[in-house]
Parts: C-alpha cells; sequence; structure tokens
C-alpha cells in the first residue's frame, strides 16, 4: 500500500472507532477484510490510528472536525506531509480536499484541549498530578515505548540484553526497575525471540515491575494475585519468590493466558476460580490489581480517555471498593494487602483507601507508590495495607 493509501484506512478505521467500536477490534476487524495488506501496512495503520486517538481533541481542532477524515487532515498538518500532497494524490488515496477543508485550521487553545483530555478529566488529572499536569498529558501524546521482564530466576538482564540483541533487538537496562529492559530497536521482533519463546523475558511495563519490586513478600509465603487477568504480575511475583503463587480473576476467561505464560516461564501459578478463593484463604498478601480508568496508560490505550464518563468512573469506583473489602477477608491476620491501580485519579486510589481504611478498624498503610506517568514507565498506584 501507498502512504496515502494507508492514511486512507487509517480514516476508514477512525470513523469506526467514532461509531463506537474499541480501536483494536476496528484494527481486526479492517485486517480480516483487507487481506492484501502485509504487516508492514498493518504496523503502520496502527501507528496512524493510535497517533490520531492520543491527540483526537487537538487534530480535531487542527482538522476542523471530529471524523476520521478531519482527524488525519488535522495529523497532517501537526506532523507532515503537506495535505495536499496526500488527499487527491490518485491510486487509493483519500479524495482531494473540499474548499472548506483546506481553510486554515487553528490549534485549541482552551487547556483541556491542549491536554487533549475531555473537559470534565481535566480537573481531575490536574487535582492528580499538580503542577506536571499538561507536561504529562502531552507526554501521553508519544508512543509508549516496549518493556520486557527478564525472568532473574532463568537469566541474569546482561545475557538476556545479549540474547535479544543477537536477533537485532536493541535493549537498554531501565533505570529504576532491575528485572526491566527498554527495547530501543525492533519492538516488533520480540515476540518471535528466542529469549521471549524460550520464557527468559515477558512484555511488561516497567511500573508494574517497580511494584512487584515493591512488595514486601519472602520465599514461602502464600500470596493471592485477586484480580490476576493475564498474570502479568503474578508471573513476576512467581519469578521474584522462586515459588507458587495463586491467582484468581472473577472472569475466568482473562486468566487463560497464565498457564501459557507459566510453561514458558517455568514458573506455578495456581489458578482459583471465585469459588475456590475463600476456600484457599487465608493468604499472606493479596495483590488488588483493580480494574480502573486506565488513566496513567492512556498513551498505550488513547480510545479509552474518550470513552470514560463520569457515570463509568463512579461504577468504577464502587467496584474498587468492593474489591478491597473483599480482598481484605482473605488477608490473614498481620497479613498485608496491596491495592493498586493503573491510574494516576485521586479518586480511584487515595479515595478508595482512605474510605477502605475509615471503615475498617484494625487495618493500616505501610507503604505508598505513586508513579506519575513518565517516558520511563506508565502511571501506577500503590498503598501497601497491614491487617493487625
Ligand atoms: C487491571 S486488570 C488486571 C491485570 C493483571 N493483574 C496483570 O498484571 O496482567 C483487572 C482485572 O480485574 C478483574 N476483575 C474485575 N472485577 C473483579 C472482581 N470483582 N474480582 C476479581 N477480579 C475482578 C478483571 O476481569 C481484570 O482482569
Amino acid at each position: 500500500m501507498t502512504p496515502a493509501a494507508r492514511l486512507a484506512a487509517a480514516i476508514d478505521v477512525l470513523d469506526d472507532v467514532i461509531a463506537g467500536t474499541p480501536a483494536e477490534r476496528a484494527l481486526t476487524h479492517w485486517a480480516r477484510t483487507h487481506r492484501f495488506a502485509g504487516s508492514g501496512d498493518r504496523a503502520a495503520l496502527r501507528d496512524h490510528v493510535y497517533d490520531v486517538l492520543r491527540a483526537r481533541r487537538s487534530l480535531a481542532a487542527l482538522g476542523g472536525g471530529d471524523t476520521g477524515r478531519a482527524l488525519v487532515l488535522g495529523l497532517l498538518r501537526r506532523d507532515g506531509p503537506d495535505p495536499l500532497t496526500v488527499f487527491g494524490s490518485g491510486g487509493h488515496a483519500p479524495q482531494a480536499l473540499t474548499p472548506e477543508e483546506t481553510e486554515v485550521a487553528h490549534p485549541p487553545t482552551n487547556e483541556a484541549a491542549m491536554a487533549d483530555l475531555p473537559d470534565w478529566l481535566w480537573p481531575l488529572w490536574q487535582r492528580a498530578l499538580g503542577d506536571r499536569a499538561m507536561e504529562l498529558a502531552q507526554l501521553q501524546l508519544q508512543r509508549a515505548p516496549v518493556f520486557l521482564r527478564v525472568n532473574l530466576s532463568r537469566i541474569s538482564r546482561a545475557a538476556a540484553q545479549a540474547s535479544l540483541l543477537a536477533e537485532a533487538v536493541t535493549t537498554q537496562p531501565h533505570p529504576f526497575a532491575d528485572t526491566a529492559l527498554q527495547v530501543t530497536d525492533n519492538p516488533r521482533r520480540v515476540a518471535a525471540s528466542a529469549a521471549y519463546l524460550d520464557g527468559q523475558v515477558e512484555v511488561q511495563d516497567a511500573a508494574s515491575q517497580i511494584a512487584v519490586a515493591r512488595l514486601p513478600v519472602d520465599p514461602g509465603q502464600r500470596i493471592l494475585d485477586y484480580c490476576a487477568g493475564g498474570g502479568g504480575k503474578a508471573l513476576a511475583l512467581a519469578d521474584r519468590l522462586g515459588g507458587p503463587v495463586w491467582a484468581h480473576d472473577i472472569d475466568p476467561r482473562r486468566m487463560a493466558d497464565i498457564a501459557p505464560r507459566a510453561a514458558r516461564a517455568g514458573a506455578t501459578i495456581k489458578t482459583l476460580a471465585t469459588a475456590e478463593v475463600a476456600k484457599a484463604a487465608p493468604f499472606d498478601l493479596v495483590l488488588c490489581d483493580a480494574p480502573c480508568s486506565g488513566s496513567g496508560t492512556w498513551r498505550r490505550t488513547p480510545d479509552a480517555k474518550w470513552r470514560l464518563t463520569p457515570e463509568r468512573l463512579s461504577d468504577l469506583n464502587t467496584m474498587q471498593a468492593d474489591i478491597l473489602a473483599t480482598a481484605a477477608t482473605l488477608t490473614r491476620p498481620g497479613g498485608l494487602l496491596a491495592y493498586a491501580t493503573c491510574s494516576v485519579l485521586l479518586e480511584e486510589n487515595e479515595a478508595i483507601v482512605a474510605s477502605f481504611l475509615s471503615g475498617h478498624a484494625g487495618w493500616s498503610r505501610v507503604d505508598r507508590l505513586l508513579l506519575s506517568p513518565t517516558a520511563d514507565h506508565d502511571g501506577f498506584q500503590m498503598s501497601v495495607l497491614r491487617r493487625s
């Protein structure tokens, strides 16, 4: 496909997303219905769609509207090349610009639009991130790096780097996480690399790795990852402790990847159905990596920031409080409960923990981790609570 044809495809996919289809599903649907497209075309299309979604509001201002076509026009006005070399350039390029579309559009001047956030979210983001709110919001407009977690029980970080380098995947050690590597070249080759297939490395953001390293746990302890999803944190804990880790998720389908990932890593993860969790309790540490708005990861999942509403945030808060209260019953006296989200919003972190502590005598906070969404890692927060 020509560069202009890829942008025309991005316009179609964006229209699908604007109509309500999640971005991943819209991209998968496009790939299924355009079998002739190669992996390079699909990767470029994905980059265009995500570049636009990260900056949907400011690009709408630059492009003169919130349609796929206007957003791609805004993208070209921001990053080049000149839209006139793309629109109407023949073949499968987008149709030529109309006289109205060629009129000069202006970048936004309102703060929420400059931050590329919905109006209602900007004050919440500001309250959470203070003086750095605008800088960090604008950082979310850039593509996120790929981070790997080295299974240190299998291989040293330097040896993992050498193995990846032999397959042209270059990496650099992360400054704040001993297990982490940042991929600096050829991230798309990771999944086919020997280091990945042999379970020496896993894909995991550095913030999650910093959080797991921070948990005050010892080998031999019984640990439950209560909201395990695909098991990223359970696997990191199993590698750190060298023993089994228990995993639960209310939706067992979300745990489908745990068995193959654990087999690759040589880790033992014991999955529990919801009906089995109480019987397996008590645990020395229960980790609740709660469902959240994902506001610390919006550079990776930018359509989520446009889909979030005050009602949805309030529903999430109810769910978060319920999960924390249930998980508390699974923790042994003297044990620890770690409440974490990949959101930076106070409403999903401090407010939930404060409300839990005020309603649960005998619990106190012993540690708190606040990671802002910087170039080095996603945003992530964790409070570690002790049951007396
Ligand atoms: C942030 S994700 C977990 C990510 C995972 N820990 C990881 O590192 O890959 C949150 C998970 O919580 C699960 N969940 C939602 N409500 C829950 C509940 N009431 N009890 C347990 N898990 C729940 C969701 O299905 C989802 O998989």
